[in-house]
């Protein structure tokens, strides 16, 4: 794999910088090694200028490399971070909801252990440099003792890989963090300290007093953790070991052969000093470097933008699946299963919504009706049949979106290229009975929905449900000509919902509505009802008809109704 590719992402005014000091850096220390020689056979000036200018430019090389490469690598992370971004929010949604193509989004995003994808092409480039270094190195010692050269070349390359395996090669001390078993310890550990000090479950801790408990917990868990670390490591200093007394055991039978081919009479004082440079060079490859860090957490993120980039962005459904928009949505002979699980959730189902009808959808828990929006928006496509998308339609999904932005936006992101004025804001939020929200937000529709940030108000359920509410009625107010809610009342009061409710089919007189809700009291007052059950519609037609029918929505209807009797009595 080269990450050296990703260099041309840097740009021209940040790439040849960083190419013009890595070569500088490889070349100028071999090149040193001519004006020497010429300095101590016949002295001069020029020489000494030289050499010292090579000597010097090298050095200068070495250093600034640094910050161009520092530059270069944020400005092709930031290249791959968009990238990424995008190819995420154009992924279809059954994919991004995989854990492994998340978890890429988030490696590609975020870097592996504080190295990205662009530090590790830099590094790879910084690695190249060292090694070109050698290289010419060898090829100057080689001029005088070519038996030299060659022994201290494969010493040095042996030692580079020896020192990389054992800190980041497979079974280095490096990548055993990254094992899947020390990868979910550190996790067990992160999720409790994150209980213990967070806010998450800051409530129960303190009323349960679990506090001690969790934390011996995350002790225990961090213990796990570290131990096969500090092992790892050790192993590590007694590699090194071995690592360092055969490097000085390399140097001294260098610097001996030279020197005993001076005292022989094979080399003169300047081949001598000459080759000791370039020697010098060989083995400092052997010495190993940081870059190797660099590369070797760098390429994860790298390897996962790949495979997120990678991914056809389009959907892949099998051949008989289709998706078109449509007028009105609808389904045809729908099949559709999330993967891993046997049985589809939906078999067959035909479902046609008309212009400008109420349709309740209703079913148990499980029976598929969120699935159905997910379809009907074209954000899932089915393993077979038709599905005509709700292209236009707004959407209020059952986990909807709490921005922590403020009030405005979170209405606003209904139709954020919309040309918008406080008072179209007002208006959605009067539909759905949120108006008396603002009483309680210091500034108004400035004020930010989450204290985590300076003057913010935290919502309740109830309240963030409006505010979705309020987003989609904005939305379908800029233009957008079906609404689709799911669950739209559930975290409303029974007055709250009647009246939320009440205002919400009126404001959407003539529109297309399709609701999905567990409560009969909202579900009655559509044109049409339709019960799911075993993925496909068991029943359908108005409230009265359902009822007369005396099957599961009856049955239903009756249940809720002795529930609510009882708690009111
Ligand atoms: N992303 C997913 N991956 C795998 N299975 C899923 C996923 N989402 C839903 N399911 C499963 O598909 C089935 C249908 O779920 P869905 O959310 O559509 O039901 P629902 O009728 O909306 O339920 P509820 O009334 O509880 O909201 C359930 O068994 C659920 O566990």
């Amino acid at each position: 794999m080269s990450l050296v590719r990703l260099l041309p992402l840097a740009g021209s005014r940040r790439f040849l910088p960083l190419g013009v000091f890595s070569v500088g850096a490889a070349v100028l220390g071999p090149l040193s090694t001519i004006p020497l020689r010429r300095l101590i056979d016949h002295g001069g000036a020029t020489e000494v200028a030289a050499l010292l200018l090579a000597l010097l430019g090298q050095e200068f090389c070495a250093a600034l490399r640094e910050p161009a490469g520092a530059a270069a690598a944020r400005r092709i992370d930031g290249v791959l971070r968009a990238r990424v971004r995008a190819a995420a929010t154009a992924m279809p949604l059954a994919r991004l909801e995989n854990p492994q193509v998340q978890a890429d989004v988030r490696l590609a995003l975020t870097g592996h252990r504080g190295r990205t994808a662009g530090m590790a092409a830099v590094a790879q480039a910084g690695e190249a440099s060292r090694a070109a270094a050698a290289l010419f190195g060898a090829a100057v010692l080689a001029a005088h003792v070519w038996w030299v050269a060659a022994a201290a070349l494969a010493l040095s390359v042996a030692q580079n890989r020896r020192i990389a395996a054992m800190l980041v090669g497979p079974g280095g001390v490096e990548s055993l963090a990254d094992s899947p078993e020390q990868v979910l310890r550190l996790r067990r550990a992160g999720y409790l300290a994150e209980l213990t000090g967070g806010p998450r479950a800051a409530k129960e801790v303190r009323v349960f007093g679990v506090d001690g408990f969790l934390i011996g917990r995350y002790v225990a868990a961090m213990r796990a953790f570290v131990t096969p670390q500090a092992r790892g490591r050790r192993a590590v200093v007694h590699g090194y070991g071995v690592v360092l007394a055969l490097q000085l055991a390399g140097a001294a039978g260098t610097f001996g052969a030279l020197a005993w081919l001076t005292a022989a009479g094979t080399l003169t004082a300047a081949a001598l000093a000459q080759s000791v440079l370039a020697a010098l060079l060989v083995l400092a490859y052997g010495a190993g470097g940081h870059q190797m860090f660099e590369i070797a957490h760098g390429s994860k993120p790298y390897e996962a933008a790949m495979r997120v980039l990678d991914q056809p962005l389009t959907a892949a459904p099998t051949a008989t699946a289709a998706e078109e928009p449509a007028e009105e949505p609808a389904l045809v002979r729908v099949t559709f299963g999330y993967p891993g699980r046997a049985e589809p959730v939906l078999k067959e189902l035909d479902l046609r919504v008309r212009p400008g009808e109420r349709l309740a959808v209703v079913g148990l828990n499980g029976a598929g009706k969120t699935t159905l929006v997910k379809l009907l928006t074209g954000l899932y496509t089915p393993q077979s049949g038709t599905v005509g998308t709700a292209g236009d339609a707004a959407v209020v999904f059952q986990d909807f979106a709490r921005y922590s932005l403020p009030l405005r936006d979170n209405v606003r992101l209904g139709a954020p290229a919309h040309e918008w004025t406080d008072a179209d804001v007002l208006a959605a939020l009067a539909a759905v009975d949120a108006l008396d929200l603002l009483e309680g937000l210091p500034q108004g529709l400035d004020t930010p929905l989450s204290r985590s940030f300076t003057g913010g108000r935290d919502l309740s359920g109830g309240q963030w449900q409006k505010v979705a509410l309020a987003r989609a009625v904005y939305a379908l107010d800029a233009g957008r000509r079906i609404l689709i809610v799911d669950e739209p009342t559930a975290h409303l009061d029974a007055r709250a919902e009647q009246e939320v409710f009440e205002r919400l089919l009126e404001r959407t007189r003539g529109r297309t509505l399709v609701l999905i809700s567990h409560r009969f009291a909202t579900v009655r007052r559509a044109d049409r009802i339709v019960v799911l059950d075993g993925g496909a519609i068991a029943e359908q037609g108005g409230h009265a008809e359902l009822l007369a029918m005396g099957g599961r929505y009856a049955r239903w209807h009756r249940l809720q109704t002795a529930l609510i009797a009882g708690t009111s009595r």
